[in-house]
């Protein structure tokens, strides 16, 4: 595959960058793709506290207005150690849509002003009816007394909606998942319905937690438990972080290969790198997603690189198979309905070339991936 000029690189997040910051320098930087939550100044402030319930107490139904608990497939808990959480109450197939929820109120989230955000956030409460009311102060606030209730409630549990906004939206329900660093389902704001949807990356089991990561990225497990104690305040005891040490080192092993794949392929959108090399290397990082457990959003991510990579060099063969496997992914992850799914079916649509059909399994693998010792198309 001849190498193309060098050309503007489009982020996830819609962000275009021409100089020779790579992609993954930007998500590292960007204060978009590192807060999950309302993005303020750390505040060291005394925890609240959660879990004040009795054990695996059944709390609520998914009754609150504007939520759409799809077909009843959970229940609210309280779970040892987390405050409550979400359980499933029958077997959950991979790739169903969760829960599909609206903000009870949106918030900027990279507000720095405190008092600006107490006032926004005290007027957006006083707007909610009363049963609105009393499930948002029903919600955790680990911010104790360092800002007012409600701030402190908004501050824990504001989701961000979407990639490429600063904004943040408080949902009573969704705003029960808990963490997890090998999480089963994903949220993901959908601009085209106004409401937080969450799918099951996996089949999930009846009497599991529902969990999604509060992560901005893969990091290794002493960047992990930093991260979430100092954002969340508490100390991540999943099944990632609970593995015997020397599993664990081996997880971080692929955790930084992974890291440094991403910012690899990062370099090869301004010059860095020959598109044979980027999809190799993209190739390794699938094994090591399915070495690790990692089925979420990093999957379509990678999936629309090798797309852009083969696009740019008029490789449509190639660019048809990772655009179909983008649009799958995407489905899985996010429904028929969010805005990248559709884009990305429109973008398979149009690239109607047939793949090559003399190949199949390893042989087609080896082909796409354009891995030594693969038949040329
Ligand atoms: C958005 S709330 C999630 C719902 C919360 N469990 C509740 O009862 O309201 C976030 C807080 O839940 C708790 N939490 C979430 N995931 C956890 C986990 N894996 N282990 C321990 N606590 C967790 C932490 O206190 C965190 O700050």
């Amino acid at each position: 595959m001849p190498k193309k000029n060098p050309r503007k690189v489009l982020c996830d997040c819609g962000k275009r960058f021409g100089d020779s910051q790579s992609r993954s320098q930007h998500i590292r930087d960007s204060p978009l793709h590192k807060q999950p939550v309302v993005a303020m100044a750390y505040t060291a402030a005394a925890l609240g506290p959660v879990g004040e319930v009795e054990e695996n107490q059944e709390l609520t139904t998914s009754s609150a207005k504007g939520i759409e608990s799809v077909g009843g497939l959970y229940t609210v808990k309280a779970m040892a150690g987390k405050g409550k959480g979400l359980v499933a109450i029958t077997k959950i197939p991979k790739g169903t849509r969760i829960l599909s929820e609206a903000p009870i109120f949106r918030v900027p989230r990279d507000n720095s002003n405190i008092n600006s955000l107490e006032r926004i956030v005290a007027n957006e409460v006083e707007r909610l009816n009363v049963d609105q009311q009393r499930s948002f102060f029903d919600l955790t606030n680990i911010y104790g007394n360092a800002h007012s209730r409600s701030l402190g409630i908004a501050r824990t549990n504001v989701l961000p909606l979407g990639s490429n906004t600063s904004s943040g939206g408080l949902f009573l329900e969704a705003s029960l998942i808990n963490h997890s660093c090998r999480h089963n389902s994903q949220n993901t704001w959908n601009e085209n319905i106004s409401r937080l949807t969450v799918h099951a990356l996996q089949d999930i089991k009846e009497g599991e937690e529902i969990t999604i990561t509060y992560l901005p990225t893969t990091p290794v497990y002493t960047e992990r438990q930093r991260f979430l104690q100092e954002k969340f305040k508490f100390d991540c005891k999943c099944e990632l972080c609970l593995l015997p040490r020397t599993e664990r080192e081996r997880s971080d092993t692929r955790l930084r290969e992974i890291q440094a794949i991403d910012k690899a392929v990062g370099s090869y959108f301004w010059g860095g790198l020959e598109p044979e090399m980027a999809l190799n290397l993209l190739h390794t990082m699938f094994l090591l997603f399915g070495e690790e457990g990692i089925w979420d959003g990093l999957i379509p991510r990678a999936y629309n690189d090798a797309y852009e990579i083969a696009t740019e060099n008029g490789d449509k063969l190639r660019a048809r198979v990772f655009a179909q496997r983008t649009y799958d992914a995407r489905r899985l992850i996010e429904g028929d309905d969010s805005p990248t799914t559709i884009k990305m079916k429109r973008a398979a649509e149009e690239l109607s070339v047939e793949t090559p059909q003399r190949l199949s399994g390893t042989e087609f693998e080896n082909w796409l991936w354009m891995l030594k010792g693969a038949l040329t198309s």
